[in-house]
């Protein structure tokens, strides 16, 4: 049952009502096995010298079940079929939904070590994998193995000797496969993995297409798309290769039953301890029962694989969630106290205290991989410190509920995000429930509605995947009018004004302005211009505060800030 559990993601007892109806089916399927078995008896009774005249009237009867039977098999076969499909994309559908929804609950740390190849591949064709079984897979074992069990039973009760040499090699099939299983989870296992990668490698050969163009790179980056299929062949070569010789040998074995029991039938034949029509019996039987049991065995083998991917759902779905179910309270000072943070094994912040007051803008600056946004990170719990404590009014932010406190903090980064939707809906994206007019105010408000209003459809204009077809600036008011939309009292900035051309910039910087009045601020700009006026400056260097003031007083200090200041001081002036 593991493995089906596996599938439904937690569900078994959404299969109830398709496995019920698959076996509905098979049952009615035996009906025309059990009418062949009765026109023996009857045939055989009229020629085997008791006297007995062959039952027409009896042998009509079979005829008109049998025409029944085909409607009765099309309503059964028709239910079952439908319960397969629907249980089947059903539950993959709502798997994937309960999986999205679980990967947005899991820390940044988690997914940042997890390949998005990885992921999406999970989502697209474990599920596929998954519902392949259930629909396919799972019925079909099921069904062939109905008519054999049924069969087994019912032959004893007439002759045990040529039941048992029948299904006598039946265990050690089952044996053999039983072993095969360990095999085929290493080798499925390296199977999936090689296909993953060789699907990261083809994504990042055609992502880096122009890049690769531009470097004349195409060779190198060939060669690891080339030894990523070949890796995936020799998988898939090793896989069959191991494996098949362990399904023939079952097939084999079962089907050595026929040969048992033809053997035995003769001898018992011969000693007269079985009835000539028992033993036609039992080859008409024998003939109908060997070719499901066989595909039960071959089913069995490709539903364990993909059961597979059934368990790598289910591993991803056990990943804990981030902790933390308090209410997170209403604004109010953040604090670091002592904290530390690693990503996987290589700190990159230590030993940070630090406090951000309330309604003050800070502004966090340093050298690049000074670990600026790594601190920004944390004040949104995008990652929990690896030791010390991040507190919010003070209240722990580990103990706080992610979602619960993401209400609070709003966040404009460099690279902005656009979905594949209306311009209005990408700013409502701030606020589920906003008016048009809400949305409207929002977008006036960081100097977009003017553009947007040039656009084809204005509100209206769907925005390319990414919103590849907006500029840089646009793209950054639009991400600051779903700020101001959603109205938290905590404001991430993060370099949003850099790179920009000067009048973009401009339109950027009025934006930034009116999002950032009366909030708590915690702002990462390259350009110290624009952070003069913070009411704190903390600056960073390899993941240590080396020192914070406001700007007149770190120039005063004459350390890294006036160094990073008057840098910045002679290159614009040399731009100008
Ligand atoms: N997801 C990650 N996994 C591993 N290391 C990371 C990750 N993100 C950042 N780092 C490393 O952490 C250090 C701090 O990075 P961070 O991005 O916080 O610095 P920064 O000061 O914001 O840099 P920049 O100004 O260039 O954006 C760097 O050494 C960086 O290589």
């Amino acid at each position: 049952m593991n493995a089906i559990q596996n599938i439904t993601v937690g569900q078994p007892e959404r299969l109830k009502k398709p496995v019920g109806y698959t076996i509905l089916a098979n049952l009615v399927n035996i009906i025309p096995f059990c009418l062949s078995i009765e026109a023996i008896n009857i045939i055989f009774h009229a020629f085997d010298g008791s006297g007995t005249s062959l039952d027409i009237s009896r042998l009509w009867t079979l005829f008109f079940i049998l025409v029944a039977y085909v409607f009765i098999m099309i309503v059964a076969e028709r239910a079952s079929y439908r319960a397969n499909f629907r249980g089947a994309y059903t539950m993959s559908a709502d798997g994937r939904i309960a999986l999205a929804e679980h990967l947005r609950k899991l820390s940044l740390g988690f997914l940042s070590r997890r390949d998005p190849g990885d992921i999406s591949s999970m989502m697209i064709t474990d599920f596929t994998m998954a519902e392949t079984g259930i629909s396919h897979h799972l019925p079909q074992l099921m069904g062939a193995l109905v008519m054999p069990v049924l069969a087994f039973l019912s032959l004893l009760w007439i002759d045990w000797q040529m039941s048992l040499a029948m299904f006598i090699a039946l265990p050690f099939a089952i044996l053999v496969l039983w072993v095969s299983t360990g095999v085929q989870r290493r080798l499925s296992g390296r199977q999936i993995e090689a296909k993953i990668n060789a699907g990261n490698r083809l994504e990042e050969y055609l992502q880096g297409i122009r890049v690769m163009k531009a470097y004349n790179l195409l060779g190198e980056r060939f060669t690891r798309l080339r030894d990523a299929f070949a890796d995936l062949r020799r998988a898939c070569i090793r896989q069959e290769a191991l494996l098949g010789p362990f399904v023939l040998l079952s097939v084999t074995l079962i089907r050595s039953g026929l040969t048992l029991m033809i053997l035995g039938g003769a001898y018992l034949l011969i000693g007269g301890d079985l009835s000539l029509a028992t033993f036609v019996l039992f080859l008409v039987v024998g003939s109908r029962v060997f070719d499901p049991l066989t595909s039960a065995l071959t089913n069995f083998a490709e539903f364990r694989y993909f059961s597979i991917a059934g368990g790598r759902i289910l591993d991803l779905m056990r990943e804990p969630e981030m902790k933390g179910k308090d209410i997170a309270p209403e604004g109010g000072d953040i604090e670091f106290r002592n904290v530390s943070f690693a990503y996987q094994d290589k700190e990159v912040l230590h030993g940070i205290d630090l406090i951000l007051k309330k309604g003050a803008l800070t502004a966090l600056v340093g050298p690049s991989g000074s670990g600026k946004s790594t601190l920004m990170k944390l004040c949104a719990r995008f990652y929990d410190p690896t030791s010390g404590r991040v507190l919010m009014n003070g209240s722990d932010l580990s103990s706080l509920d992610p979602e619960s406190l993401m209400r609070h903090v709003s966040m404009v980064f460099q690279d902005v995000y656009l979905f594949q939707d209306s311009i209005r809906n990408n700013i409502r994206f701030g606020k589920d429930d906003a008016t048009d007019e809400e949305v409207i105010e929002a977008a006036r408000a960081a100097q977009c509605h003017d553009f947007i209003m040039r656009l084809p459809k204005g509100y209206d204009t769907m925005v390319g995947e990414g919103g590849c077809t907006l500029s840089g600036g646009e793209k950054q008011r639009l991400s600051i009018a779903r700020a101001m939309l959603k109205d938290a009292q905590i404001v991430l900035l993060d370099e949003a004004t850099a790179s920009l051309d000067p009048e973009n910039e401009v339109e950027v910087q009025r934006a930034i302005t009116k999002l950032i009045t009366g909030r708590t601020v915690i702002v990462i700009a390259h350009r110290l211009k624009t952070i003069r006026n913070a009411d704190k400056i903390v600056v960073l260097d390899d993941g240590r505060i080396v020192e914070q003031g406001t700007h007149e007083e770190l120039l005063k200090n004459d350390r890294l800030y006036a160094r990073l200041w008057n840098i910045q001081m002679k290159t614009s002036g040399w731009k100008l």
